[in-house]
């Protein structure tokens, strides 16, 4: 298994650099205003196959655009600022002009894009917006190991909060994580890929509650079984 990883491991590096449409880091800094401005940037889509894909990703990732044909399911593109939320709704939340004109945010990213391609967060979201459940095709690289030879128990709860924040904004719109309960049954493999199904069990309000599971890719290992409660962003109301 360790050495199966780090041969990928070798050969996610040689992929570094040959990556189309990568961008180099100090070009790929934006300034933060333009994060939260209505400013048109072009952003490039980070949920679609590359070639740090394992064989299992991209049959997944095949089978569900299928499944999006008929406008059951959709793919949610995802870039490494925030634009999967509409910036609008967390600026009368979050933000002290101050802050989001300073040299701190300069150069903000979403944690789960910060990766080269394979070494970190490999996933893909699609929501069925209908049934209010998502599906999160998630392969963890060799940067997120935890204990040798399995991923950390960091990385899995940061995906499962991703899947769970898509799932919840079907709903929700602008939604923050309150409460997450994780249990952890089986480790899961570094490089391997597990599907996160996640759905919506309550709404009540402002409170969103979800539920997911964890499954490797034949639905055999039960890895983690999780619940969690989002809230809905009351634009009235500030975070400070
Ligand atoms: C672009 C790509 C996007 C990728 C997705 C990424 C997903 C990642 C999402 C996150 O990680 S968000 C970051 C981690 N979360 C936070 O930092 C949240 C910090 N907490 C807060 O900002 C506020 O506590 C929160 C917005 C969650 C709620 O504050 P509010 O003032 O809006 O709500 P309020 O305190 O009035 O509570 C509303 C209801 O929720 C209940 N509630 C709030 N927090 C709770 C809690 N922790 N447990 C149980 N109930 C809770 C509260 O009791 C109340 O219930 P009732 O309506 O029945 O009275």
């Amino acid at each position: 298994m360790l050495r199966s990883c780090t041969a990928g491991l070798r050969s996610l590096w040689a992929l570094r650099g040959r990556r189309e449409g990568a961008p180099r880091l100090s070009a790929d800094l934006q300034p933060a205003r333009r994060l939260f401005s209505t400013e048109k940037a072009v952003h490039k889509d980070w949920a679609l196959p590359n070639p740090s894909w394992s064989k299992d990703l991209k049959l997944l990732f095949d089978q569900f655009m299928k499944k999006c044909e008929d406008g059951s399911w959709e793919r949610l593109p995802s870039c490494k600022h925030t634009c999967t939320y509409k910036s609008e709704d967390f600026k009368t939340y979050f933000l002290d002009p101050q802050l989001v004109e300073g040299e701190g945010l300069s150069q903000a990213q979403l944690f789960t894009r910060g990766f080269e391609d394979g070494l970190g967060f490999e996933y893909v979201i699609f929501n069925n917006n209908d049934e209010k459940r998502t599906v999160c095709l998630f392969q963890g690289g060799p940067y997120l190991q935890g204990i040798p030879g399995f991923l950390h128990g960091g990385a899995i709860a940061t995906m499962i909060d991703v899947a769970f924040g898509s799932c919840a904004a079907i709903s929700g719109g602008a939604v923050m994580t309150a409460n997450l309960n994780i249990n952890f049954k089986r480790p899961v493999p570094l490089c391997s890929v597990v599907v996160i199904h996640s759905q919506l069990d309550k709404l009540e309000g402002r409170k969103l509650f979800v539920s997911c599971n964890v499954r490797s890719v034949d639905e055999k290992t039960l890895y983690s079984e999780a619940t969690g409660l989002f809230i809905k962003l009351d634009p009235k109301k500030s975070s400070t």
